[in-house]
């Protein structure tokens, strides 16, 4: 794979680059490749320690997994990488530490085979990565958003509904098995439809308990309008709150995709008392990659909890051209979904990405004492003087609000 950083021509036009073809930052797999194979290893250091942050005061370390999770690895082609989290240590509370996974992949089969094929093979596909994980012990493992079909919400076309599932669905059966078998809290995000409601079709994360419970759902609370995300065709805004599920492992949360443009979702998580939030996705990386390291970082450091960031990868065609009403000829993808799922903590540090092409397994292990930690560092709750937005949102959410603005008096006066 070429790997050149020389992107532009000399009338500064950019060429067709590595990435744009293969989905690759110039024939690296993602940005924390490419600076560490391209700086010297001192400034590489300097750089990363900017980037990523510090952890109790050092660089995150990477932790070995066992050597059966790394076969799988080798065997299915999916990236593995792996973190550790510290805390202080205290005087009156143990560690609680949690190991926790996410799963970040592209669909299996073409979108215009047999619905019920694309979906069976999607399950195959995860079957070794959520194996990877079990014999990594991982705790905790969320999947990415509509994990069990294509991302077909460009086109507009209803037969897609199709792929919905019940809450006890085929999906979450599936993943019930797994969750038994390896005693881990699984979150799955399916495309749900809700019988009991006249068929109504939502955006749903199912919390399956390490017994293989299911434990409660959540319903994706904002819904893109945005590009090619006709979203809102299919399914409604959430009718589930805010909710924090309490797992053998720790309280979690799920804020779904573009719910991550949204601070007051991420607060209302933190309100809950969450420790760790997922924010299973899919966004390509025209519209949204320069935003995807920055908000999710963001929550995790306002919130004083970690942050699981998924995106799936690839390019999903589809049998129809479609259009958004947005300018551009008509196309038949979304463009590439640039996966890069990582954690964020609420120390400020991160972990590198995974993958921007290829399926990856992330995990991380993380002490679950530094929300505390950090919320009596800094006293972001403490000092965050809710009673003043709680008066101007009860104002604002009014027809008769009026905007607090003080324009400066000589601003609209005739010159004399
Ligand atoms: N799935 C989804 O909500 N995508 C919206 C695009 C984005 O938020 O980046």
């Amino acid at each position: 794979m070429e790997k050149t950083l020389n992107m532009e021509t000399q009338n500064g036009e950019a060429e067709k680059t590595q990435s744009s073809i293969d989905g690759s930052i110039c024939g690296f797999e993602s940005l924390h490749r490419l600076l560490s194979a391209s700086l010297e290893p001192h400034v590489f250091q300097e750089v990363n320690r900017l980037l990523l942050g510090m952890n109790c005061g050092r660089a995150l370390e990477p932790i070995a997994l066992p050597e059966p999770a790394k076969a799988f690895s080798s065997k299915h082609d999916f990236d593995l990488q792996a973190f550790c989290f510290h805390a202080d240590k205290e005087l009156l509370r143990e560690p609680r530490i949690v190991r926790v996974g996410l799963i970040q992949n592209s669909i299996a089969l073409p979108t215009t085979a047999p619905f019920l094929d694309q979906k069976r093979a999607i399950f195959q596909k995860l079957k070794p990565i959520i194996d990877a994980a079990g014999a990594s012990g991982v705790n905790i493992l969320c999947l990415q958003e509509a994990w069990m079909m294509p991302f077909a919400f460009c086109t507009r076309e209803k037969r897609w509904c199709e792929f919905a599932e019940t809450v006890d669905g085929e999906s979450t059966r599936f993943l019930q098995d797994l969750a038994r078998k390896y005693n881990m809290v699984i979150i799955n995000p399916i495309l749900e439809r809700d019988v009991k409601h006249g068929e109504t079709i939502w955006n749903t994360a199912v919390i399956i308990g390490n017994h293989g419970n299911i434990i409660g759902k959540h319903r994706k609370n904002h819904i893109p309008r945005v590009g090619d995300f006709n979203e809102s065709t299919y399914y409604m805004e959430g009718n589930t709150g805010h909710p924090v599920f309490e797992t053998a492992y720790g309280k979690i949360a799920v804020n779904i995709c573009y719910g991550r443009h949204h601070p007051l979702n991420w607060l209302a998580f933190g309100l809950n008392g969450a420790e760790i939030v997922f924010n299973p996705s899919a966004t390509v990386g025209e519209l949204s990659e320069p935003m995807w390291p920055i908000e999710a970082r963001n929550a995790a450091i306002a919130n004083s909890y970690f942050v699981g960031s998924i995106n799936r990868v690839g390019t999903e065609v589809f049998p129809n051209p479609f259009t958004s009403g947005d300018g551009k000829p008509q196309h038949a993808d979304f463009g590439h979904f640039y996966g890069s799922s990582h954690f964020s903590a609420p120390d400020s540090s991160c972990t590198p990405s995974l993958s921007r092409y290829k399926d990856g397994l992330m995990i991380s292990d993380m002490d679950l004492n530094l929300c505390r930690q950090l919320k009596d560092k800094w006293g972001f709750r403490m000092t965050s003087r809710y009673e003043l937005y709680a008066e101007l949102l009860a104002r604002y959410v009014k027809p008769d609000f009026e905007p607090q603005v003080i324009a400066d008096p000589l601003l609209h006066k005739e010159p004399s």
